[in-house]
């Protein structure tokens, strides 16, 4: 756990070493490390009834979306967000807020992506009219779960500061469905050419929703961060998506439904899929991440180079493909 501050945590060790239980460990780590337990008068005995309950509503027989990845977020967040570029731009609740929203953003996940469960009509679909039917279910999954007894680590907190975490965090996972990816990329593409003509080092960003669109850039980076890590993690995230993508391609065979094309285990090609996300969803959203936190984050756009290249290298040409 010395490594809690550090990209590329052997978060599937600490799962191990953990009994199955990363989520709880890292996140109490990483609130113990930044003194936010203190700051925001967080009993400990609270913080672990609460967030081991959480914990609890992963779905640990999900390969991908458990709650393994949960912590992994998290820990990212913690990460990025001790960016000297980005030190003393945040506050301590927006730094909680964003911690807070890695580790609970896909709670109770079921395995499935929103085009199925509005497809199959299911009853979250219904709940939610279609609209990011997952992430509102985190969200309010999460929120609920603080009102068990003993579980709510924020009953110390001021009611504004509960109202303005309470905003901070369902702005963030709502800004995790990745039907928002491209417009929130283009956003802070924005942002960033803004703030290459503003002069000092450290950014300095006084309203709200500049404020607030960072922080969703964070846990989305966060979210997508497993091809900028070093290769063996990448390689089992990489194993246990497919799986999980090809369980729901499964699904939807059996459904009749048309398999989407990512998701069918008989046609994919699990290099092709890799060089594919990242030229076109990883690489453009990381790139610009790199910029606003210039040189910060340049390593991590390193590994993720290496790491394209791994893959691609392994794309089988036939001849006749030549
Ligand atoms: C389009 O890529 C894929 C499709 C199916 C299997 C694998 C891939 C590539 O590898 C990864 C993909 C994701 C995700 N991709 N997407 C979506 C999928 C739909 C298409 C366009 C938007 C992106 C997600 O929502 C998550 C975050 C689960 C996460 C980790 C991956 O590798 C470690
Ligand atoms: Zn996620």
């Amino acid at each position: 756990m010395k490594k809690i501050d550090q990209w590329g945590l052997e978060v599937f060790e600490v799962n191990q070493l953990t009994n199955g239980r990363p989520l709880t460990c890292v996140t109490y780590m990483i609130l113990q490390k930044r003194n936010f337990l203190e700051t925001f008068k967080i009993p400990v005995p609270t913080l672990l009834r609460y967030i081991g309950t959480v914990e609890k509503h992963y779905r640990k027989e999900n390969y991908y979306h458990n709650n393994i990845h949960a912590a992994d977020v998290a820990q990212s967040v913690h990460v990025l967000l001790s960016s000297p570029v980005l030190s003393s731009v945040f506050t301590d609740l927006e730094i909680l807020a964003a911690i807070f929203a890695g580790a609970i953003h896909d709670v109770n996940h079921p395995g499935l992506n929103n085009q199925f469960l509005i497809q199959t009509m299911s009853e979250l679909a219904i709940i939610y009219n279609d609209v990011s039917v997952l992430e509102n279910h985190h969200l309010a999954m999460a929120f609920k779960l603080l009102q068990n007894d003993g579980c709510d680590i924020f009953a110390n907190l001021s009611k504004k500061e509960r109202q303005s975490l309470r905003k901070m965090v369902i702005d963030m996972v709502l800004a995790t469905d990745m039907s928002k990816h491209m417009s929130l990329l283009a956003d802070l593409r924005t942002m960033v050419e803004a703030h290459k003509f503003s002069k000092g080092i450290s950014l300095s960003i006084n309203n709200y929703s500049d404020r607030i669109k960072i922080l969703q850039c964070c846990v989305h980076c966060a979210d997508l961060s497993n091809p900028t890590k070093p290769l063996h993690l990448y390689k089992e995230w990489v194993k246990r998506v497919l799986e999980e993508c090809w369980c729901q391609g499964d699904k939807e065979r059996n459904l009749g439904l048309a398999v989407s094309p990512m998701m069918d285990r008989h046609s994919v090609s699990v290099e092709k899929s890799q060089v594919g996300f990242i030229d076109f969803i990883v690489q453009p959203l990381w790139e610009t991440w790199a910029d606003l936190v210039y040189p910060d984050a340049n390593k991590i756009l390193d590994a993720l180079q290496e790491n394209r290249d791994y893959f691609n290298s392994k794309i089988l040409t036939s001849p006749s493909m030549e």
